[in-house]
């Protein structure tokens, strides 16, 4: 057992009380005080910008009104209809959702995973009810190995445990080490993720006639949910859809 492990198994043996006035809780958001550990703060609640229905049945972009007829689908949904057969995510990459992204990505803050995770299922739930596993976006290896960890394996990990699916996290895998999609345009972004995921062959068999959950942190243009879905369609999948914690509204975010 590592010095970090053996304080980790120390802090999870003490009632909870001891382990608040140790590390008091902050909030997931702007590090603030909170009541519980892992919560948003009132103030980042508030500001955080959910997506509710009604929402474009494939790319779940929301609409600013509501039509009362449905199902709906966005003028882009029926120009470029996505690979993947519907996408979810639990809000508008503002600032308090990118800040939640990018302190797990960037600053390391893994325990951010379950909170994030939680409002995922909730916000995933008709995908989870249809679906038959979770497999999370892959990072080439080279970028796994920098990172140490890949955040959307974080998040599909809890997603799959707390909806009781499979967590099949090594049978879909990046084949090719792409720059990051951060500062491209949309064009660029397709042909960047263009055949860079493909299902290893030792486990299409975990694919195969399978209902796909692929998940991942941030949708922007779906090239990546695009490309993994090929791939896992390519791979035997039946179908995927994609959950992401947000949604950035504009393709250059
Ligand atoms: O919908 P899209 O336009 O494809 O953009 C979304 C993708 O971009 C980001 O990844 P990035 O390329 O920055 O890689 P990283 O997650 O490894 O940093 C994000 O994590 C998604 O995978
Ligand atoms: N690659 C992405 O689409 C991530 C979102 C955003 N562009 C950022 O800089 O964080």
């Amino acid at each position: 057992m590592t010095a970090l492990e053996a304080v980790a198994r120390t802090l999870r043996g003490l009632p909870r009380g001891v382990v608040s006035l140790i590390y008091p809780p902050t909030c997931a958001g702007c590090g603030g005080a909170t009541a519980d550990p892992g919560a948003l703060c009132p103030a980042c609640w508030s500001s955080l910008r959910l997506i509710e229905e009604p929402v474009c049945q494939r790319y779940g972009t929301p609409f600013a009104v509501d039509l009362g007829v449905g199902p709906l689908l966005s003028p882009r949904a029926i120009a470029e209809p996505p690979v993947f057969e519907r996408a979810r995510s639990v809000a508008l990459y503002d600032a308090v959702a990118r800040r939640l992204v990018h302190r797990l990505k960037y600053e390391d803050r893994l325990d951010l995973a379950r909170v994030m995770a939680r409002m995922m299922a909730a916000s995933g739930r008709t995908l989870i009810a249809d679906a038959d596993c979770v497999v999370p976006v892959p990072l080439h290896r080279g970028r796994l190995w920098r990172r140490r960890f890949n955040q959307s394996a974080l998040l599909a990990r809890v997603i799959a445990r707390s909806a009781g699916l499979p967590f099949v996290a090594t049978a879909l895998v990046r084949v090719r080490a792409t720059r990051s999609q951060v500062g491209l345009s949309r064009a660029a972004r397709a042909e960047n993720l263009s055949g860079a995921f493909r299902v290893a062959t030792a486990e299409q068999h975990r694919i195969r006639g399978r209902r796909i959950l692929l998940v991942d942190d941030v949708m922007t243009t779906g090239a990546t949910g695009n490309a993994a879905a090929r791939a896992l369609l390519r791979g035997g999948a039946r179908s995927v859809d994609l959950l992401t914690f947000a949604l950035v509204g504009d393709a250059a975010g």
